[in-house]
This record gives structure tokens, sequence and C-alpha cells, in this order.
């Protein structure tokens, strides 16, 4: 149990490692010549998965301060790779794992094992793996080799498999054309077709990412490369300082291909006094209006921007709504049920969140595991009666282990 009381924050942190980016890096790696350099990997749950994965996918790994070193193909391969609670380590491993002529398992735990993964059947057969998945669900099962071709795939539930999907192709021997339907969280597919370039890897993509063309037997040259500042955590710490206090972040690309830098746009909609000062993004306390906001290709967004809509005055409209339901948790019913607890006036309908802005009074919140839910309870608790307290808090560890630390690290002498 922690408990995170109401009050002023102040100071100047710097952004965990992007989960997101380490994610890419070390399934890219994994498939290259030579070994891989990879800094700043930080200690998320879901980068954790993902290393193991690629051990289990037979690279070699080495951990050294602050870098991992990552030789592909130098060690045994395990018939089942344990994905953690990673639904991207999961959807992307999929097609990573069914490059190889063997069987793969792929499974998950807590709230994975209930997450859709019926997307990457259809393609993964298109392609010449065998592949099932009993209900849609984990584990799946695969088994190589996928040999490239015509695919399509369906974006509309999610991205994630499509990255993996084009993270193994240019290792496929035959070249393949891939049509995507209704993609959703289009950045993230971007942000995986930078890392591809950064190995080397050839891609041709229509500007609306609805046609990829990805030639086969390509090779990925080894890369030496830093992980990413994590603009989805950052933007926990950016609403705080916009809410509670004075808060600059380091460490983040204003650049960056991630999805959440989108953040910017949403606090500056909610009038929030933003700044890059001395190559840190710093958000003031703010006298915050509510603002309309699309995040359906940012959903990671939806925790902390319900957050700082409670404290903006007026109405926040939130776009993207629908996309919440398969994440951790379903978001939509816990960001609801858990800020309505702290005395927020929201709700959802149909694909929007809206949320009006007022005091609150604090109290419990249920995270169900979900480090976003428990991230978005403890910042809106800082501007209320009662502060919040919550259980499991070490839910966090998924994408920002060192989150209530940092927070607490803020607040300035009593
Ligand atoms: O590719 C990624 O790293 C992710 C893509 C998004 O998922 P969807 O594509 O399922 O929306 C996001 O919500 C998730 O946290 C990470
Ligand atoms: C949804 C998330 O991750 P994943 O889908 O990779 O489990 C997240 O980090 O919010």
């Amino acid at each position: 149990m922690i408990h995170t009381a109401p009050g002023t924050l102040s100071g100047r942190l710097r952004a965990p490692a992007s989960k997101s980016h380490l994610q890419r890096l070390l399934l890219a790696a994994s498939l290259a010549e030579g070994t891989c350099v990879i800094r700043n990997p930080g200690e998320s749950a879901d980068g954790q998965a993902c290393l193991a994965v690629i051990q289990g996918l037979g690279a070699r790994v080495a951990r050294g301060a602050d870098r991992v070193e990552v030789t592909g193909g130098a060690g045994p391969a395990a018939e089942v790779l344990d994905c953690g609670e990673s639904g991207f380590c999961l959807r992307a491993a999929a097609a990573v794992a069914a490059l190889a002529p063997r069987a793969s398992t792929l499974q998950a735990r807590g709230s994975l094992r209930l997450r859709p993964m019926d997307m990457v059947l259809d393609p993964l057969r298109q392609l010449g793996a065998a592949c099932d998945a009993a209900g849609g669900l984990p584990p799946v099962r695969v088994r190589g080799p996928l040999l490239g071709g015509d695919v399509t795939v369906d974006g509309r539930a999610s991205s994630q498999f499509l990255s993996g999907l084009l993270l193994a192709l240019p290792r496929a021997p035959r070249d393949s054309r891939v049509i995507v339907e209704g993609l959703r969280s289009a950045p993230y597919v971007r942000m995986t077709l930078g890392v591809l370039e950064a190995f080397g890897a050839r891609v041709r993509a229509s500007e609306d990412l609805a046609v990829l063309e990805v030639p086969g037997g390509q090779t990925f040259r080894p890369v030496d490369l830093a992980v990413e500042g994590d603009w989805s955590g950052a933007a926990f710490l950016l609403v705080a300082g916009a809410v509670a206090g004075d808060v600059a972040v380091e460490g983040l690309d204003p650049r960056s291909a991630q999805a959440d830098r989108a953040v910017v746009a949403a606090l500056e909609a909610a009038g929030a006094r933003l700044a890059w000062e001395d190559g840190a993004l710093r958000a003031r306390r703010s006298d915050l209006a509510g603002f309309t906001f699309d995040a359906t290709d940012c959903p990671d967004l939806f925790p902390p921007l319900a957050a700082l809509a409670c404290h903006a005055r007026g109405r926040t409209r939130l776009k993207g709504a629908s996309r919440l339901r398969a994440k951790e948790s379903d978001r939509a019913e816990a960001l609801v049920t858990e800020l309505s607890a702290l005395g927020a006036r929201i709700a959802v309908t149909g694909d929007w969140m809206e949320i009006d802005g007022g005091p609150l009074a604090g109290g419990r919140v249920d995270p169900r595991n979900d480090h976003r839910i428990a991230m978005a309870g403890a910042v809106a608790g800082l501007v209320s009666r009662e502060g919040v307290a919550l259980d499991g808090e070490h839910c966090v560890d998924k994408s920002y282990p060192g989150f209530f630390r940092d927070l607490e690290s803020l607040r300035g002498e009593p």
C-alpha cells in the first residue's frame, strides 16, 4: 500500500527509458549480424520480459552498467518464450519467432492471458507459418519458417503485431507486400520503421501506412544506440507539474517518433505553461481549462490526460475511449470507476470520455494491476483533500519502476 499525499511538487527528473523503443531495439538486435550495444535499457518489467524472450530466440545477452550487448543466433533456442505481461512483446515476438523453422510457444502472465491475439493468426498463416491460439488468447503457438509474400493485416485492435511483422519480414527469404486495414496507433509503427532504418533495413511505406513493401533476404547491421527517454511515463510527471507545481523532465527527444510526444499538444490545449529549458521540458502550475483531444492513436495518454482533466476548469472531451478496453485493464472502466471514487465527474459515451473538472476529495484507488491506472490515480490525487492510497503499487514496474520514488523526490521540505 502506498499513500500519495496532496501537495506541491517541484524539481527536475530524468525520464525513464522507453520500453517501446527498447523492445524494438532488442527484437531487431536479435536478428542482426554481430553484436549490438543498447544503452540506457532501464529496468522496466516489459523490457526484462523482452530480454528473456530474445534469449529464448537464440540471442546471447550480456548486461553491463547501463547497457546490454546482444548477439543474435549465438545461443541455444528455447521452445517456450515467456512474454510476461507485455502485449507488445507477445504480439511482436510471435512474428519474429515464426522466422525459425521450429515450434515456439509464446506464453503470457497476468492480464495478458485475457488480451486478444487473433490478429496474428491469419497473417502468419498467409506467410507460410503455422499458428494457433485457442479462443484467440495466449498462449500463441507458431511454427516457422515464415517465408514472406502477400499478406493483409488488420490494424484495428492493435498496431503491435504489424510492428513485429515489419521487424521480421526483411529477414524472410521472399519479398513481401503488406496491406494494412484500419490501422490505429500508427505512430508506433512509424517508430518501428525508424528502428528498422537504424539497422539498415529497407521498407517502402505509403504515406498512410496502408501498403508496405519489404524486400526479403536483408541483413540487419549491428548498432550502438541509446534507448530514448519515455514520453509515456514522462506524461505523468508533466501533468503533475501542470496541476501541482513546477516539474522539469530531461532525457526527452522533442522530435521523437513516440506516439505519446502528443502529450505536449494536449497540455498546450489545456493552457498549461510549458517550456524547453536547459535540455528539459518544464511544466508549471497553470490555470487549466477543459480541452478536446483525439487520443485514438496515442491511447496510453488517456490515463495521464484524464488526471489532468480532473483539474481543468470546465469540460474535457477525449476521443478514442473504445481503444482502452483490452489494455492491462479495461482502462475506460477503470478510469471512470477509480477517478469517480476520488470525486471526479467522468463518464464514457461511445468513443468519448468526458470529464468535468472540479475539486477532488481523494481516497482509495484500485489500480487493477495496471501501471497507468496507478500513476493516474496518484497524479490526480496530488490536488485533493486527502490524497490517494493504493494497493499493488508495484504494478508500475511494468513501464516505470521508479515512479513513486521519483514523484516523492519532487516534494519540498515539509
Ligand atoms: O507498439 C507499442 O510499443 C505499443 C503500441 C500501443 O498499443 P496498440 O497498438 O495495441 O494500441 C500502446 O498502447 C502500447 O502501450 C505499446
Ligand atoms: C498497453 C501497454 O503495453 P502492452 O500492450 O505492450 O502490454 C501499456 O504499456 O500501456
